[in-house]
């Protein structure tokens, strides 16, 4: 597996508060990784420093096969480049039916009028059709968006996510608010995506992560604490003293 992004010696303060510390992290294509670690552990900024949001004060972020550096770019070059970004909350065209969301999320080299074109072309529908089918919403590709329940919002944004080939895709608590049933779906289309791209899913609740069944990274006070197997990791004295214990 090679190396998309590594991050090394890390830092960033605010108001002379370190949120991240020294921090190194390195991601493969294709990966599935998961973050863990305790309120305030630095997760959000981890994800904001990766595509640009905020600053870091020191250290490097480089990404790709010619090692571009993320820090000198800006968060629309970062997106370019192939970094993907899922919030907590999901943001999908509500009016509109979820083939006409995924058709507007589909790359289009020929700018913002053809896209509706694009969805006709066979090439296009062809795309809608294996997202949809990625994402397990095959069935309600002609239904409004804003009548999906909140997890099928959810896949039809990693859906619209996918649509524009990421290489590296960042997902935020993507759990909460969902049915057990939800739930299952979501860690196995999260696997699917990650037979591809690299995947990076911050989350607090452990029985999601154990089915993604991946390498998991535990950040606390801005560091690294522990990385390896979610059982390696839940068994390390001071990942349950600072987090599993509570
Ligand atoms: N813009 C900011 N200004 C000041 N402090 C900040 C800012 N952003 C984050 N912090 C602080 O940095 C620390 C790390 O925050 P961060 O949101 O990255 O943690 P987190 O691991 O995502 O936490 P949670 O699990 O609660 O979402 C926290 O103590 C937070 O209060």
């Amino acid at each position: 597996m090679k190396t998309l992004l590594e991050m090394s010696g890390v830092s960033v303060s605010f108001d002379g508060f370190k949120a991240i510390n020294n921090l190194s992290f390195r991601i493969g294509e294709p990966e599935l990784r998961a973050i863990i670690g305790p309120n305030g552990a630095g997760k959000t900024t981890f994800m904001d420093i990766i595509t640009g949001k905020t600053r870091p004060d020191s250290g490097t972020v480089v990404y790709g096969e010619k090692s571009i550096s993320l820090l000198k770019m800006s968060e629309s070059e970062i997106a370019t480049v192939g970094v993907g970004r899922k919030f907590q909350k999901p943001t999908v065209f509500e009016a509109q039916t979820v083939r006409e969301n995924l058709a507007m999320a589909l790359k289009n080299k020929r700018g913002p009028f053809d896209v509706l074109l694009y969805r006709k072309t066979q090439a296009g529908a062809r795309r809608i059709g294996e997202l949809a089918e990625t994402i397990g919403l095959t069935d309600a590709l002609p239904r409004i968006a804003g009548e999906l329940s909140h997890g099928q919002k959810q896949w039809l944004e990693i859906g619209m996510l996918l649509a524009q080939d990421p290489r590296l895709l960042l997902v935020d608590e993507p759990a909460a608010g969902m049915t057990p049933a939800e739930r299952e779906h979501t860690t196995d289309l999260l696997k699917r995506a990650a037979q591809k791209h690299a995947v990076v899913v911050v989350e607090h609740d452990m029985e999601f992560i154990r089915r993604l069944d991946c390498r998991v990274t535990v950040l606390c006070e801005g560091s690294v604490l522990a990385e390896g197997s979610l059982d390696h990791v839940t068994s390390n004295p001071e990942v349950i003293e600072v987090y599993l214990g509570r």
